[in-house]
Formats: structure tokens, sequence, C-alpha cells
């Protein structure tokens, strides 16, 4: 199938099964809002439930819920009130507005438009007649403009506090970093997670659930020693990573390189072990829930495109109806966000390191003789006594001679060294105060359900008609089991009743259906992606057995009833298969 058509194909099966719709349709809809139908809910429940499974409780990392709506001043530290814009072009024709850096993107080989000043997309627009891809009118000319993501709002009556909608669940992770230290008693490295809801008011959001303006994010900051080692690679040693590095992006070609973690960190090619760990722990994850491993890479970002502080990216990216889109992002961010939330807020974002044996440290100090200063050096006393305490901290040697020189406001002040009280003392530490670095693992998870929907749909055919199918792995899958009567008489209705019932007792999704020939039931199932029915007929209410249909190849097996939480537990958590019934 082509590309539109496999997405086209799917999101008329996700309105039609309940998997995902354009949210408030009955009031005309909003672009950029969806809404999960109950099938959609169930399998973004499960896909949840998995991360949280495979990156918090196996991990031993720690959760929080944070809120969603954030004072300004958060943003301020974190560099989003300033930063977070996409690029913004308008068409004078329609009204449309578009991503500028998408459109020049799409019309050239430049792969990283968004980090180009918006002055040169303009003169790009115009030397590739770049025309607007809603009504075709020519972009030349048009400003291009930076536009903040972030949706505003004021906290309380009147003129109020302002506030913001979280673009990302991290922020929440690094201001209560405070606290978060203290539950895990200082010990690094330790992990916090959320699973949550972000907000971005996209330029323009498209592909369904792939650029939405409220989305589910499921983000883990982990924070190490930049001095200590890293994990043990060789626990994800059996994975290997498909790499897309950005030395064979800016040659323009498919060059992937397959490499274990161990040997993409030796080779100098991943900058960081556990930025390796997380990349081989993302990719086992991204295949548990059905993501197709031939059409998955971790795309290396390009010096261009990397954050300032950011040591390495890589995204985690899926072919989806042919475009290669970012599933998550894994950073090395240095001890970027923490060092910025400790210069603006009131608290400490460091943690104390014992050393193994306390040491005898020389600490050097000043104590001015502030009744000489303030004559001498005025208003500006104050300033110079702080400078000097700086100094003394940073640069013991500046107190060699007989005067010390100071800077205060770009004003250069020569102090003699008898007035700064300068003193050396010995004292013993038993550690020092670090500030953590971050490793963050941060995914979108209604673009992994996306993908996980994509891969998993199929058509085959089936007593010579074509069949839609999701072949959605179990775990995943937002039934499990559907059970059926043959025909609802002779016991056969009861029966399965009760077996749906005891099912669910066990903690399975099951759906009951009684009605239509069973042919068209089985089909029901099977574009919802559920991997069994059970069949109650004649047989079953006579000795108990019942016929267990397996979606992907439809073949069925006599199993007994009662045996079937079993095997279905054992299905789902991938210890037992069909074909070893
Ligand atoms: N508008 C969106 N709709 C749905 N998911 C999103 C959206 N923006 C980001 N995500 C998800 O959140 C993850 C982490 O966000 P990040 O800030 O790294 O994205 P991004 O680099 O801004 O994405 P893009 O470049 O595609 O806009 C992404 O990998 C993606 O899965």
């Amino acid at each position: 199938m082509s590309g539109e058509s496999e997405t086209e194909a799917l999101d008329e099966l996700a309105r039609r099964r309940g998997f995902y719709f354009q949210a408030n349709e009955s009031y005309g809809g909003v672009a950029g809002f969806y809404t999960y139908g109950p099938s959609g809910a169930s399998l973004k429940r499960n896909v949840e439930e998995s991360w949280r499974e495979r990156f918090v409780t196996r991990e031993g990392n720690m959760e929080i819920d944070a809120p969603t709506v954030t004072p300004e001043d958060v943003f301020e530290a974190s560099g989003h009130l300033d930063g977070f814009d996409d690029m913004l072009v308008e068409c004078a024709g329609c009204g449309e507005s578009h991503r500028a850096d998408h459109l020049v993107e799409d019309a050239t080989d430049i792969e990283d438009a968004e980090t180009y000043p918006t002055d040169e997309v303009e003169e790009l627009i115009a030397a590739h007649d770049i025309t607007c891809p809603n009504c075709g009118a020519p972009l030349e000319g048009q400003r291009v403009e930076e536009f903040n993501l972030m949706f505003e709002t004021t906290i309380g009556p009147g003129s109020g506090q302002p506030g913001y909608l979280r673009p990302e669940t991290a922020q929440g992770m690094f201001t209560e970093f405070p606290r978060l230290k203290e539950y895990a008693r200082e010990q690094l490295p330790f992990g916090v997670a959320q699973i949550g809801t972000g907000y971005r008011n996209e330029i323009s959001p498209r592909n369904a659930l792939l650029r939405t303006r409220e989305f589910t994010m499921a983000e883990l900051e982990f924070f190490v020693d930049p001095e200590a080692g890293g994990p043990d690679l060789d626990a994800v040693a059996d994975v290997s990573l498909p790499l897309y590095p950005a030395s064979a992006q800016a040659e323009d070609g498919e060059e992937y390189v397959e490499l274990g973690p161990k040997e993409a960190v030796e080779e100098g090619l991943v900058a960081g072990e556990w930025v390796a760990y997380f990349l081989a722990r993302s990719k086992a994850w991204f295949e548990s829930v059905g993501v197709d491993m031939e059409r998955f890479r971790f795309r290396q970002h390009l010096p261009g495109e990397l954050a300032h502080y950011a040591a390495d990216c890589w995204d985690a990216e899926a072919e989806v109806g042919g475009d290669w889109i970012e599933l998550e992002g894994v950073a090395s961010r240095s001890d970027y966000d923490l060092s910025k939330h400790a210069k603006h807020a009131d608290d400490t974002f460091t943690v104390f390191k014992q050393y193994d044996e306390p040491k005898t440290v020389e600490r050097a100090t000043v104590e001015p003789d502030m009744a000489a200063l303030g004559p001498e050096y005025g208003s500006a006393a104050a300033d110079i006594a702080s400078a000097l305490a700086d100094l003394a901290a940073r640069d013991r040697s500046a107190f060699d001679g007989d005067e010390v020189t100071v800077e205060v406001d770009g004003e250069t002040y020569t102090v003699e060294k008898e007035l700064t009280g300068f003193e050396v003392t010995e004292e013993t530490e038993a550690g020092r105060h670090i500030v953590p670095h971050v490793v963050e693992p941060a995914f979108g998870v209604g673009r992994a359900v996306y993908t996980v929907l994509a891969h998993a749909y199929d058509e085959d055919e089936v007593d010579g008609e074509t069949r839609s199918v999701l072949r959605l792995p179990p775990s995943v899958a937002p039934t499990t089991v559907g059970v059926f009567p043959l025909m609802d008489k002779d016991g056969m209705g009861e029966t399965a009743r009760e077996l749906a019932e005891t099912l669910r007792q066990a903690g399975f999704d099951v759906t009951y259906d009684d009605a239509g020939n069973i042919g068209r039931r089985y089909r029901r199932q099977d574009e919802v992606g559920t991997p069994f029915c059970v069949t109650v007929d004649y047989e079953a209410v006579e000795d108990g057995t019942v016929t267990l249909r397996e979606r992907d190849s439809t073949e069925q097996k006599r199993v007994d009833a009662d045996a079937l939480p079993g095997i279905l537990a054992d299905i789902r958590a991938g210890t037992r298969s069909f074909d070893e019934l």
C-alpha cells in the first residue's frame, strides 16, 4: 500500500472502530485535538502501562505527577519563554499558517531549516518559488516570524498571575528536584519519570495523532554523576542499534550502522554509556509494543540541530506513510536544566557527594574592612566586598601580592590586600555538592500509538474476501479475547456468557458478541486487533472444550475452557505461543 493510502485507510478504520477521531466534531472540531475512543483509550493505556513497567518499575525509578499549569518564572528559567518557537509564515492568499522551516525542507535538500535565521528562510522561500500548500499562492515576500508554541493562561481572577500549560513534562522533574533528591537519599544515579499531558500550540497540526496541540508524553529524567562510570552495557548487549549518524546524513546517504550499545560508545558514535543504554532499552520497548523494526532507526541530531547544552541527541524514528517521524528523543542534557533553576529559584539543585574518606582542604576567605572600604569606594564598597569573596573562592593566587584587583560593573578597582581580611584556613570536608547531569529519554505516547497502529495495519485475503486486520501484540491489544456463542440457544449463549465473565474476572479485556454470523464477528475483532476469539459451540456445552482462533493465522484449536485463563496469560506475557498449544 502507498504511504498516503496506508494512513488514510488507518484513519478511516480508527474512526469506525473507536480508536481516535477529531475531538468536538459536533461543534465543528478544532485542528490538532483528538479523542481516543474506547479501543484507542484502551490501547493507549496498555502502551503507557508497558512503558511504566519498562522504564519505571523494572529500572527501579520513581514516578511523579506534577501540575500541567505552570507559573511563568519556571519557563523563564528553562528558556522556553524566549526560545520555544517555531517559524511561522502566513499565506496572503488564503490566510493559512505554515511551518516555514518545513516548507523549505520539503522544497530543498536542507534537513535542519529550523536552525536558520528567519531572514534566510524568507530568502529560501523566494529562491525556490515556494507556494502555499493550501491554495498555491506564492509565499515570496511574506514575513517569516518566530512563534512561541506555549499556551498562555492566567492563574486566579482579575489580572492574576501569568502561567502556561506545560509544553513538556520534564520541567516538573527539574523544579521538584530539591525534594526528589531527598527521596533518592542523594544517591546518584536515579531516575524520575512522568506520564502526562503536554500542550503545544502547533502552527500546523497534521497527520492525525502525529502532530497535535495536546498530547501525552512519557519522559524520564535520569540524574547521573558526571564523574562516575556508566551502566553495565552487558545488560543490553543483545540489542543492536540501527544508527543513522549525523555524518551519513550530511553526505545525504542512507548509511545505517548496526552496532551493539558497547561498540557504539567505543567507536565514539554515541556520546556516553547512559545514552547508549537508553537507546537499547527504547528499541526493545518499541519492538515489544509492536513497532516494526524494519521501519525503525535512531537518527543523530545534526550539529546545527543540537541544543547548545546538549552533548548528543538521538531521535528514535519510525517510517509511517512514507515519512520518517520522531517518536522519542534521547538527549544528554549536561547540567543545563538544574543549573538554570539553581540560578532562578530559591532552593538547592545539587546533591551532596560524600568522599570515601574525609579530606582536609584549605579554604580561602575574606573579611573586608568595610569601615575603610566605605569611605574610599562609596556606594560600590558592598559590591567590591562580594567580588573579593568570589575571587578568594575561585582564585587564591589573586591575593599573592600587596594589592588585589576586582571588576564590578565593568569598572576595575584595586584594593590593598590588608583591607580584604584574606585568610586561608584548613577544614575537614566529608564531601562536596555537585550538580547532576541529565540523560533524558522523552517519548510521545500519541506518536507511539499511531505508529503501532500503522505498522499493525494489514489487509489480506480470508475465505476469498479481503479483510482488514490489526496485527497488534497481545500485550497492548485493546481486547484480549472475543467470546462468541455459535448461536444464542441450547445453552450455548449461557455457557459463553459465563466464560466471558470468568475471563473478565481473571483480568482480561473481553468482548462478548452474539450478533451476526460468526465470520462477521471474527472480522470485527480482526479490525480492532483482538488476538484471540473463543467460540462456544454444541460440543462446548457437552464437554467443556471451546475453539480458540488466532487472529493472524485464522487457525483454530480446541482447548479446555478451564485452561483458557492460563493460556491467554502466558501468551500475553510472551511465555507461550499459539503454535505450542
Ligand atoms: N505536536 C506533537 N504531537 C504529538 N506528539 C508530539 C508533538 N510534539 C512532540 N511530540 C512528541 O514528544 C516527544 C518529545 O518532544 P520533543 O520536544 O523532543 O519533540 P520535537 O523535537 O519538538 O518534535 P518535532 O520536531 O516533531 O516537533 C517527541 O519525540 C514526540 O514523540
